[in-house]
């Protein structure tokens, strides 16, 4: 099984992500870390120096050369990935996808901290920028969030409910 985590900066990908691979005695691959694997530099790098369009052209590579090499994993993807290249495609085609939906609020109070080192949240300093900056991409984002088959919202994403909500999906599919 090939399970994909999409969904927000700051929605919790990585951490249960990591979590659900444990669960599933799966290998775990986050797809931000593969990338500055790679590269040989961090993703605030990369952006800085290439520019965005260069990291999503990266990002889609290193996706499909993951999902290429690996037939089982959890894989936590970036926040933008499904948004580029039909990187999508390539997820609803080839495994299951989980958005994790988390309101802007809970997003604002996790990444306040982290906001300088995210390359696209960094101008974004207080609160309200922050906020701001969230609730656009969020728009932006959301017609491809929204069409994975499974969702699970942040306060009942813990992995018993994600392997709940994944046993309904593959008995139903
Ligand atoms: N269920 C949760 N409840 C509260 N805090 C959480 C939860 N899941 C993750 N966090 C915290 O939120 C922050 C972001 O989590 P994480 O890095 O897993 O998100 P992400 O979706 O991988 O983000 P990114 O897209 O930036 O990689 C971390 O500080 C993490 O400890
Ligand atoms: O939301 C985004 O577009 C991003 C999220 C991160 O996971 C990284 O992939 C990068 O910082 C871009
Ligand atoms: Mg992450």
């Amino acid at each position: 099984m090939r399970l994909y985590l999409i969904g927000m900066p700051g929605a919790g990908k990585t951490t249960l992500g990591r979590a659900l691979a444990t669960a599933y005695e799966l290998p775990f691959r986050d797809l931000d870390e593969e990338i500055t694997r790679r590269e040989g530099r961090s993703i605030a790098t990369i952006f800085a120096a290439e520019g965005e369009a260069y990291f999503r052209e990266q990002e889609a590579a290193t996706l499909r050369a993951v999902v290429q090499e690996l037939p089982a994993l959890v894989l936590a993807t970036g926040g933008g990935t499904p948004c580029f290249h039909q990187n999508l495609d390539v997820l609803l085609g080839t495994g299951h996808t989980l958005y994790l939906e988390v309101p802007v609020a809970e997003l604002v109070r996790r990444l306040q901290q982290a906001a300088a080192s995210r390359p696209l949240l960094a101008p974004a300093t207080d609160a309200a920028a922050l906020t701001e900056r969230l609730r656009e991409t969020l728009a932006a984002r959301q017609q491809f969030y929204s069409r994975a088959p499974l969702r699970c919202a942040a306060t009942s994403c813990s992995v018993a409910a994600v392997q709940q909500l994944l046993s309904r999906y593959q008995t139903s599919s």
